[in-house]
């Protein structure tokens, strides 16, 4: 699998036993490599322990990576101390990678520069803490390596083996680049979805009661923690700002349309919102290729879904996605199940051959 990359055999050390920290964890102890585990939460150690994520590091362990995972105000000091205490490989999962390089870079030798290589899974959820982690969190996902000039070769490939056994896809991209793309691809819409669920806190419950997919697709992520994403947003202050500035332009043209009926202006806007989803690439970094969804009605029974499920897989019909939403009053789910456009109606026929109700 990693067939060019130096192995990895352990021992890693996690040092942020949290969601990402803990994840990468699980991966490793998969792989049956030992894993050392330091938080400053005693109690997440217990945690991560307890769900296998191997067991809390001593003062004699000679780890062969170290993985940084904790919030970003703290990844320097972590990796500083890494670097200090080790002499491994050092990596971090930080979502900004230029403004702790700098505060490494002014704080240690360049021999201890070289072993650090910074990284980013593009993976993760609104969900903290060591329970919500999973194996199976980075699978097919990129993760960007954003080694600096004077890197080790050999400890990047070290991170490269890491991200290659966690299922994911390396990226290798310069730190300040990679800052303005998060800035674009995760930081802006993190906020958007934030301004959107804002209007939603004090909203009438009869609004609220009106609630479909679409506004929990585009609020998900509103949903994490605060403290976190300050961090993060002050690291990128700079490359989100600019965007913001553009959006600011946006949002006045964009209020001009709809208020002077401008129904040209407003479809040129619309239509550029298309332009956006169809260049986000598809699932492993493809090409986008073109989806259509599919509804279901689905009996609120058990097993149903499972059934349906199985009906897709014989029709040979592949899953691309799938959204349940209540129908408020009815024992039934509606399931859009997103699939290959080409392959919508063959799948339609077919699931209404075996008795399903669909919706066009
Ligand atoms: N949450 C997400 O979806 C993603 C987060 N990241 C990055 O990964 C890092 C970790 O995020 P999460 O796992 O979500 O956070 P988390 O809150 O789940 O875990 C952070 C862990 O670090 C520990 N910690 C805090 N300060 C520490 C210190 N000084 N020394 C040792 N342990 C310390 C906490 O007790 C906690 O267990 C952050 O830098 C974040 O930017 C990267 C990709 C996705
Ligand atoms: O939940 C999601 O979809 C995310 O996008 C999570 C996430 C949060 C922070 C990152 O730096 C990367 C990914």
């Amino acid at each position: 699998m990693t067939d060019d990359l130096p192995a990895l055999t352990g021992p890693v050390e996690v040092v942020g036993a949290g969601l990402i920290g803990t994840s990468v964890a699980l991966v490793c102890r998969r792989l049956g490599l030992e894993v050392v585990l330091r938080d400053a939460s005693a109690e997440n150690v217990r945690t991560a322990t307890g769900l296998g994520a191997g067991r809390s590091a001593t003062a004699t362990d000679r780890p062969q990576l170290v993985v940084v995972a904790v919030p970003p105000a703290a990844i320097a000091g972590a990796v500083v101390d890494a670097l200090h205490r080790t002499d491994a490989v050092v990596t971090d999962v930080g979502s900004v990678k230029s403004a702790p390089l700098a505060a490494v870079a002014a704080r240690v030798s360049p021999a201890d520069l070289a072993r650090y290589v910074g990284s980013h899974p593009m993976a993760g959820s609104e969900r903290s803490g060591p329970l919500a982690a999973s194996a199976a969190l980075f699978d097919g996902r990129p993760w960007a390596v954003t080694p600096h000039a004077d890197a080790d070769p050999a400890a990047v490939g070290l991170v490269e083996s890491l991200v290659v056994e966690c299922g994911a896809a390396p990226l290798r991209m310069d730190p300040a680049e990679h800052d303005r793309a998060v800035a674009r691809i995760s930081h802006l819409p993190h906020l958007a979805a934030v301004l959107v669920a804002g209007r939603l806190a004090a909203a009438p419950a009869e609004h609220l009661a009106l609630s479909g997919q679409g506004v929990r697709d585009v609020t998900r992520v509103a949903a994490s923690d605060p403290a976190l994403w300050q961090q993060i947003l002050e690291a990128n202050a700079g490359a989100v700002l600019d965007l913001l500035g553009e959006v600011r332009a946006d949002l006045d043209a964009l209020m001009a349309a709809v208020s002077a009926d401008a129904g040209a202006d407003l479809v040129d806007i619309l239509a550029r919102g298309n332009a956006g989803t169809a260049a986000i690439p598809g699932k492993h970094g493809g090409p986008a290729r073109p989806t259509r969804s599919v509804f279901v009605s689905v009996p609120d029974h058990p097993g149903e879904l499972a059934r349906l499920f199985g009906d897709a897989g014989e029709i040979g019909v592949n899953i691309e996605d799938v959204h349940i939403d209540h129908d408020p009053g009815r024992p039934v789910g509606l399931t859009e199940l997103v699939v290959e456009k080409g392959r919508a109606e063959h799948l339609l026929a077919a699931l209404e051959s075996r008795g399903w109700t669909t919706h066009r």
